[in-house]
């Protein structure tokens, strides 16, 4: 067995209690590592790898960072997802037997950091503790910067828990065992990098020493569970008291809206899909707020509307004061501009690492509440007036603050300069030696000037020999005998002491390394006392942020040209000219066009949306969700006018976010999308569809597309919108009563289409595919190909190797064909496909559609010798049977009666061709009308 050396085998023993982490042991001005840690590291940092001997026969690998740079290293670690414990020397080394002491003194993680280094600016930094107990799992989130801790609980349904969690895109996730290894197949779906710790529960009197046994008391068992597995962990890797997190935040699901991932991600609530980026998302546009608590209660605003419509009123009434009063606003903002983070400020005093910078930052922005407190008192805001009702404006502490520290402190607190003069006698005392001190040193220079008639002799100091006379060489033979003390020779002077000087030294040195030491310990006290007010000072700050993002509300309400809603607890949902607030803030050159939007309880609460690719279907059915949104957080909404129902949940399917990183195909997601919403829907909620059915064979998604509809329609009965590119479906209207066809508008002009972007009753019969694979470029001969392919799947001429052909289906030709074959003995078709231009005979049944989907004519050819076989077609020798067009009142007649299955076989191979509206009843009369040519005919 390898024996090593004290030192190392100190470093193992410490390696044992953090085996999930970079362990970064001190040595004098470094943090080095050793052994796998060393090889990592220098991987992940770009570190030069050494070794060392460490008592065995093979060297240690070894890397370090210096000590004074560590922060960057360590924020690089934890960007990746590594832990870092921090190891200290404990003692000091002059007083050490044998190897110095050292411990871990910290563990820093992606979710304990609290290094502003390792942080988005003003983002919250979650990290979650879950738990699941009695059949129900709980959750408790907490951001350590801020001292925010969230709790909730849900039914045993591991899907509302992953919902939550989503909530707070955490980093880090702290749990049991098994709750952990049910999570991390979910989490491979998130797109994200989550580290996972499993952890046992805290000691019960520890974290009723951290919470109060009351607290707690209350708490449900499985809030109760995720709180101590979470706080056991805090505790454990921080190795402090966390003086900050003491409040726990309860809530209750059915407090908000509910709003799964894929939908936050889907309406780009807080982040984009494509860049994951805040511009361009909900959040950024409506984000005017003037401090970073603001900045973070909107986005907590966001991601959690509200169900009340008492609540949301409270929250639009200020908005509305806000709005309408310019000066009022203004001035708030003023005010609000001036506060800096208040939460993080506490967390940083709670933490020990608050200097007397951040104690001014926090006095400069309390002297700021008085006059905010003003304003929402002189406003004729109810909202406001009670926000600061009973506000505690903290203002001893300020003063405090203000009496201990000075103006302009330096970044250090162990070295002096930072408390104010007059605070402390015995510090003004030593303060006062030391200044005399000094002055006695330039009189002692003038009387030794004048003593040796040296002009330039003069007093200096340095750190290794402190006070010292210095001569130039030149002067040395001027300097009397026996009094000066030689210290230090230099190129072109030499230093010296007096016996007088030596005191003088001692007494300064002395009164200044006492100076700094009481000057640390008054600030200390400070900070102590601070620590213990935390909890006042988060409380202020919350009303601060509730102000700032009422104003931001305002702001941007009229910079956006924005309505106050009318919120009600009814079913209808109306909007009068509504916008996308982010398409409409972003597309620059032609203006957005506003559509309006019904959804009623006696009209229709369904809309089945058609119209071309890019005609802006999406982007409607977005503006609503968004736009109900705005409204349940008390925001103005992008609109005419607005009344807007409660809405509990919203469901969107939108294909954009698609989970193909958690290994599902973009079909199942679709379906278990769906799925999910047949099981949670209620009346309350909205459902959005964006080309449902797409992703499977034309007849199947068209299938399942008619059987969501009719069971949104039929059972779960809420407000819905569904966009398709089955324009078949439109005749769902008739058996559907709450459902109605609207489409997006274009225009046609030669060969170009114009989208209108407007939403017209009735529904659109192209889709504009190929024109809009045009416009994006693709190609000339694909697109030339794709036009030659229409037109012959409007022929009916169908490649039969087409991915829509199944063996044992029938055609549509060949029906055509079997029909027109049993009723006219002279056309015998072999069942080939295949032509010939330059042959002249052909026996062929044929389909001609019109473009606006119906079918128009069957063009039977005949064969130029009925002898022949070959029968290539040859348009010129056709004999056309004119058939009659199909009307959408007899389209209507024809689908009352019911169809053969045959009908619904020609139906669906017609419908596959997606070339024209179809029904099995349509095609049932196509048949008949066929059959009645012919035999006229004949
Ligand atoms: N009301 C509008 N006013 C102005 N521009 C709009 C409007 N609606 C959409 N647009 C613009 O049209 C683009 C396409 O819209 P959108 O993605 O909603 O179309 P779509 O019908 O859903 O298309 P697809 O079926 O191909 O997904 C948007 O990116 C936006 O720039």
């Amino acid at each position: 067995m390898t024996v090593h050396t004290p030192m190392i085998q100190q470093y193992l023993a410490v390696k044992e209690q953090a085996k999930d982490a970079f362990l970064f042991f001190r040595l004098g001005d470094f943090y080095e590592m050793f052994f796998e840690d060393a090889i990592a590291a220098s991987r992940e940092l770009e570190i030069t790898l050494t070794a060392r001997g460490g008592g065995g026969d093979t060297r240690i690998p070894m890397c370090g960072v210096p000590y004074h740079s560590a922060e960057g290293y360590i924020a690089r670690l934890i960007e990746k997802g590594y832990k870092v414990a921090i190891c200290e020397q404990v003692e000091d080394p002059a007083e050490a037997k044998g190897v110095v002491r050292r411990e871990i003194v910290r563990v820093i993680t992606p979710g304990t950091v609290m290094e502003t280094k390792s942080i988005a600016d003003k983002a919250n930094n979650f990290i979650v503790g879950v738990s699941r107990r009695e059949g129900v799992f709980g959750i408790a989130a907490c951001d350590l910067t801020t001292g925010e801790l969230y709790v909730t609980s849900f039914a045993d349904k591991l899907e509302l828990l992953t919902d939550e969690i989503n909530v707070y895109l955490p980093v880090e996730i702290v749990g049991d065992a098994g709750l952990i290894e049910q999570l991390k197949p979910a989490a491979a779906g998130w797109n994200r990098q989550v580290l996972f710790t499993e952890r046992k529960a805290m000691d019960e009197q520890k974290l009723s020493d951290q919470f109060g046994a009351e607290t707690l008391q209350g708490l449900e068992p499985a809030r109760h569970l995720a709180i101590s597995l979470l706080t056991g962990y805090l505790e454990e890797t921080q190795k402090r008291s966390l003086g900050h997190v003491r409040q726990i935040r309860t809530y209750e699901p059915n407090q908000f809206m509910i709003l799964d991932p894929f939908t936050r991600r889907n309406l780009e609530l807080v982040e984009t899909v494509q860049s994951r980026s805040k511009k361009g998302s909900l959040l950024w546009l409506l984000d005017r707020t003037r401090t970073s608590m603001g900045a973070r209660l909107l986005r907590r605003w966001i991601d959690k509307p509200l169900l009340s419509v008492k609540l949301i009123e409270e929250r639009l009434e200020a908005v509305e004061l806000l709005h309408r009063n310019l000066i009022l606003r203004d001035e708030l903002r003023g005010e609000l501009n001036e506060i800096y983070d208040l939460e993080r400020l506490v967390g940083r005093v709670a933490f020990g690492s608050a200097n007397g910078r951040d104690l001014n930052a926090l006095k400069v922005s309390l002297l700021r509440v008085p006059a905010l407190t003003g304003l929402c008192q002189e406003s004729e805001s109810t909202t406001l007036c009670r926000l600061v009702e009973e506000i505690d404006t903290c203002m001893d502490l300020a003063e405090l603050i203000e009496t201990v520290i000075v103006d302009d402190p330096p970044i250090s607190v162990r070295e002096g300069s930072l408390i104010r003069t007059g605070y402390d006698p015995y510090l003004d005392e030593l303060r006062e030696a030391s200044v005399n001190g000094k002055k006695w040193l330039a009189e002692l220079e003038r009387k030794e000037r004048e003593a040796t008639g040296i002009k330039s002799l003069k007093i200096g100091y340095n750190r290794v020999f402190g006070y010292y006379l210095e001569v130039s060489k030149a002067n040395i033979s001027m300097l009397p005998e026996g009094r000066y003390e030689r210290k230090q020779t230099l190129t072109n002077a030499e230093r010296y002491v007096t016996p007088e000087l030596k005191e003088k030294e001692r007494l300064i040195l002395e009164a200044e390394e006492k100076m700094v030491d009481l000057e640390y310990a008054k600030f200390i006290e400070l900070r102590d006392h601070l620590t213990a007010h935390l909890s006042r000072l988060q409380t202020l700050a919350e009303t601060i942020a509730t102000m700032d993002v009422y104003q931001s509300h305002a702001t941007v309400s009229m910079e956006q040209r924005y309505v106050k809603p009318a919120v009600t607890d009814s079913f209808d949902l109306v909007v009068e000219d509504g916008r996308h607030p982010v398409v409409e803030a972003v597309i620059d050159g032609s203006p957005f066009i506003a559509n309006g939007t019904s959804l009623e309880a006696e009209g229709a609460s369904m809309l089945l949306i058609t119209g071309p690719n890019m005609a802006g279907k999406s982007t409607y059915m977005r503006q609503v969700a968004l736009i109900a949104i705005m409204a349940q957080i008390g925001c103005f909404i992008p609109a005419k006018r607005g009344v807007i129902p409660l809405i509990d949940r919203i469901f969107t399917r939108i294909g954009a976010a698609d989970d193909l990183i958690g290994g599902q195909s973009t079909f199942m997601v679709e379906m278990k999308d769906i799925q999910t919403m047949t099981e949670k829907a209620t009346k309350q909620s909205l459902v959005i569809i964006d080309e449902l059915g797409r992703g499977t064979s034309t007849g199947e998604g068209m299938s399942i597309a008619q059987a969501v509809i009719e069971y949104v329609h039929h059972e779960i009965g809420c407000k819905a919108l569904v966009s398709t590119h089955f324009h078949e479906l439109a005749h769902l209207d008739e058996t559907l009563p709450m459902l109605r066809n609207v489409c997006m508008a274009v225009q046609e002009t030669g060969d170009n289409v114009t989208f209108l972007r407007k939403l017209v009753p009735g529904a659109a019969s192209s889709s504009y595919g190929i024109y809009c694979a045009q416009l994006a470029g693709l190609p000339e001969r694909i697109i030339s190909r794709a036009y030659v392919l229409l037109a012959s799947h409007a022929d009916g001429t169908i490649d039969p190797s087409g991915k829509d052909s199944s063996p044992g289906e029938v055609t549509v030709l060949e029906a055509m064909r079997e029909t027109a074959t049993a009723y006219s003995p002279d056309l015998t078709d072999s069942g080939s496909d295949e032509r010939s231009a330059e042959s002249a005979n052909s026996n062929r049944t044929d389909l001609h559609v019109l473009e606006h989907g119906f079918v128009h004519q069957i063009v039977r050819d005949t064969p130029s010798s009925p002898d022949d076989d070959s029968r290539p077609a040859q348009e010129n020798h056709a004999d056309v049977v004119q058939l009659s067009i199909f009307e959408d009142s007899a389209a209507g007649q024809a689908r009352s009666r019911k169809a053969s299955p045959k009908a619904e076989q020609i139906a669906e191979q017609l419908r596959k061709l997606d070339l024209f509206n179809i029904t099995p009843m349509q095609a049932m009369q196509l048949l008949n009308d066929l059959k009645l040519k012919l035999i006229q005919d004949k």
